[in-house]
């Protein structure tokens, strides 16, 4: 599904990639000429944070992807069996990136949060770069 958002000057063209094993191999046809990966994970599905993290690393070794930003949403943050972002951080490997901006905020789709402050850091970041 392909979306435009716009955020203070930033005007962006957005696709929703689905998330299913049986769509994956479909992601790459989307990578070219993309400034920038945001990445939703399930802070309560501990159990596939592994997966999430090999499907991710593997989206950041695309040579097309080589310079884009990252952001991962830190999603369900409304449950309390959630884990922390910082914890999600960890077991995604986000704190051993050096040579790119990323970053993970915390999220809920459920009220509404995130989403928005993840634009924002796109947005401030595209800004700092041009
Ligand atoms: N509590 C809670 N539930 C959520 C949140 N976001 C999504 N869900 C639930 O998680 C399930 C999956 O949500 P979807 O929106 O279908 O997930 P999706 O990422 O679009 O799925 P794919 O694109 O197919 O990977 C649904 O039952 C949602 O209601 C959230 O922030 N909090």
């Amino acid at each position: 599904m392909q979306e435009t958002l716009e955020v203070g000057k930033l005007k962006a063209q957005v696709w929703d990639l689905g998330g299913q094993e049986s769509i994956r191999p479909y992601w790459r046809s989307y990578f070219s000429h993309q400034e920038a990966v945001v990445f939703v994970v399930d802070s309560c599905d501990s159990a596939r944070l592994d997966v999430a993290r090999r499907e991710l690393m593997a989206v950041l070794d695309e040579e097309e992807l080589r310079t884009a930003l990252v952001c991962v949403l830190a999603n369900k943050q409304d449950r309390p069996e959630a884990l922390p972002a910082a914890a999600i951080a960890e077991a995604l490997s986000l704190t051993s990136i050096r040579d790119r901006k990323w970053t993970i905020i915390s999220a809920s789709a459920l009220r509404g949060e995130g989403l928005k402050e993840g634009f924002q850091w796109i947005a401030s970041e595209l800004d700092n770069k041009a």
